[in-house]
């Protein structure tokens, strides 16, 4: 079943034409990739979808709904549904863990605070961190040790949708390889659909069921074994990263 449903979506910044003319989809529980070249449009498209950035041309519907044809009302509890980690998706340095994941059900629901917390603690172990860790502040934290968090913020709302823009940037490849794992973890384990931006080889060959790359067009929608076997240079230097990515 589609959850996104994207057609015919072109995008244009002066003469910078940035999408032409693209259609895909994402079902229901999977893990879609975007992927592309540096500048390819991939952070405005999921900026688009999320409604953080205009539609110029084509319709995005989510459940169904084109979501440029929304009320106001309608359009907050469809937001509701989604999280997104941006790219650089920065703690607050002056909270704690515990509060930085629980910011957002502070601030977008009525729950009594001792819920709250529990919520925040229950989604510290989702995500694989300790109790030690919950009075920490950002500054005492490993870079993926704020990956984690960051995540564990974007999942206490238990989103529907879930936009990651490039989870595993800046990280070594150890851990690299347990932010792959967790987001398997993840989607094993929550009922969520989960849309990420990613550069990394291993996110796209072990994480990904399905993928698209943007060069203007879509140039490829399928999964792995799809795309190692294509004999579009392109997509199989892209996938060797010879290309610049
Ligand atoms: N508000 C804006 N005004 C003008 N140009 C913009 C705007 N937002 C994005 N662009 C341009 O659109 C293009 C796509 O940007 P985008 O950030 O989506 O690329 P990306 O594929 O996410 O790149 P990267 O992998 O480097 O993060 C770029 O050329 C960028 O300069």
């Amino acid at each position: 079943m589609s959850i996104i449903k994207v057609e015919n979506l072109s995008t244009a910044f002066g003469d910078n034409l940035v999408h032409n003319n693209i259609s895909f989809e994402v079902n229901k529980g999977e893990i879609f990739g975007v992927l592309g070249g540096s500048g390819s449009g991939k952070s405005v498209l999921v900026k688009q979808i999320v409604m953080l950035n205009e539609i110029q041309k084509g319709t995005i519907k989510i459940f169904d709904k084109d979501i440029s044809k929304l009320s106001i009302d309608e359009t907050k509890e469809i937001k509701l549904n989604f999280s997104y980690l941006f790219q650089f998706g920065a703690l607050y340095s002056f909270l704690n863990v515990i509060e930085n994941i629980s910011v957002m059900l502070k601030e977008y629901t009525n729950l009594p605070s001792d819920l709250i917390e529990k919520i925040a603690y229950t989604n510290l172990d989702i995500v694989g961190l300790p109790k030690r860790v919950a009075k920490l502040y950002p500054s005492e934290l490993s870079g993926g040790m704020k990956k984690r968090v960051a995540l564990a913020r974007s999942l206490a709302m238990q989103p529907k949708i879930l936009f990651l823009d490039e989870p595993t940037s800046g990280l070594d490849p150890a851990s690299t390889q347990q932010i792959n794992e967790l987001l398997l973890y993840l989607k094993n384990s929550l009922d969520m659909t989960t849309v990420i931006i990613t550069h990394d080889l291993e996110t796209i060959k072990t994480v990904l069921d399905r993928f698209m790359i943007i060069k203007k067009d879509k140039i490829f929608d399928g999964d792995i074994s799809k795309a190692m076997n294509s004999d579009d240079e392109f997509i199989k230097d892209f996938l060797t990263n010879k290309k610049a990515m």
